[in-house]
């Protein structure tokens, strides 16, 4: 069945663009119907960016944060590597505090701290080497994922997949949309559903935008339409993304993954969730350690800059939710497939 996958046929969509003097960032508050890029020329204008989704996706906001550092150098002066790092520590500490859930973020820095550490006068060379290095990992990882991803699911199936987690959540082709990608291109997968992703709607602007360019026509849902279309037989596979996996299986990822999960075990729909092993956080033991990102209620009070909620009302706006392992059929990582997850099989696959 494994046909070879047209790669760069899903690649044309580029998030992150470093010209070699300044970021430049897809604005993706402004899509589907409005392409344009925001130019980010020191550090704190890319935390900026994230804190304000102009770039989004765990992967892609670790991607982002370490071109910010990069950067940031251009600010300092240090003989080595280790005086860079005292000097760039602010500016990092302001990238870190951009978004808490999603521990891409900080893996990302955290790697660009590590090369610093043993980096000589080339600093500066390292530090972009290593931005680059980030990227071109996370799209190697993406693929292997989809084809690992993809052979999971039998010819003939429909997936339901919620927010965006293509091109425009990482360095390309994508995670969980990545393995529907390949799933399609392997003639595995028959009918693609998009959950619209209230209240950003990620899924109704960004992934039905992300599989149209590939001539892919996905069905778009309501978010509350989930359950019922799961019901109807039409969905064998949700699969999802994730911003932080913990040590024993539990998955942060945005808001209404976890009552997908529920439905789907209810259902007997299978449930995937597909990330790179830099989503992968052993330090944090469950899902109840993690940090659930608040965003402005205002994000819930209307679309586009059109009110559609009552006035003087008040809102609660999480953005993600934990699903637990327990309700998780198959956690897909670059290194491989962990089925029925719980921290057993998260240790032995990815040690202590
Ligand atoms: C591969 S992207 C992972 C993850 O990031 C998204 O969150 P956001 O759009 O708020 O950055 C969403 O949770 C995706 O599943």
């Amino acid at each position: 069945m494994t046909t070879s996958i047209d790669f760069d046929r899903y690649d044309r969509v580029r998030p992150i663009r470093w010209t070699g003097e300044a970021l430049e960032l897809l604005d993706q508050r402004k899509l589907p119907f409005t392409v344009e890029y925001v130019r980010c020329d020191d550090s704190d204008a890319v935390a900026a960016a994230i804190h304000a989704l102009t770039v989004r996706g765990a992967p892609a906001i670790g991607i982002a944060a370490a071109w910010g550092v990069v950067l940031a150098a251009r600010a300092i002066e240090a003989a080595d590597g280790a005086e860079a790092a005292a000097r760039l520590d602010p500016a990092m500490q302001r990238l870190n505090a951009a978004r808490p859930t999603a521990v891409n973020l900080a893996w990302a820095l955290a790697r660009m701290r590590r090369v610093l550490a043993v980096a000589g006068h080339d600093w500066r060379n390292v530090l972009e080497r290593e931005a680059q290095a980030i990227a071109d990992e996370d799209l190697a990882a993406n693929r292997r994922m989809g084809a690992l991803g993809a052979a999971l699911i039998v010819p003939g199936s429909g997936v339901l997949t919620h927010c965006n987690t293509g091109s425009l959540a990482t360095a390309g082709f994508g995670t969980a949309l990545g393995v529907i990608r390949a799933g399609v291109a392997e003639g595995r997968i028959d009918q693609v559903f998009a959950g619209e992703t209230r209240p950003w709607l990620q899924g109704a602007r960004l992934t039905v935008w992300e599989l149209q360019q590939d001539g892919i026509a996905p069905t778009l849902i309501a978010d509350a339409a989930a359950s019922h279309l799961m019901k109807t037989g039409k969905v064998q596979w949700v699969v999802v993304g994730a911003d932080r996996i913990c040590a024993n299986g539990d998955v942060a990822n945005k808001i209404g993954t976890y009552q997908l999960a529920i439905a789907a075990r209810h259902h007997g729909v299978k449930f995937m969730v597909a990330a790179p092993s830099s989503t992968v956080d052993m330090a944090t033991a469950s899902g109840d350690q993690i940090h659930i990102e608040e965003r402005d209620p205002g994000e819930l009070f209307g679309v586009g800059g059109v009110r559609t909620a009552a006035q003087d009302v008040g809102a609660w706006n999480p953005v993600f939710d934990v699903t637990p392992h327990e309700l998780i059929d198959a956690i897909v990582t670059e290194r491989g497939v962990i089925e029925r997850p719980d921290a057993t099989a998260m240790r032995a696959a990815f040690g202590d």
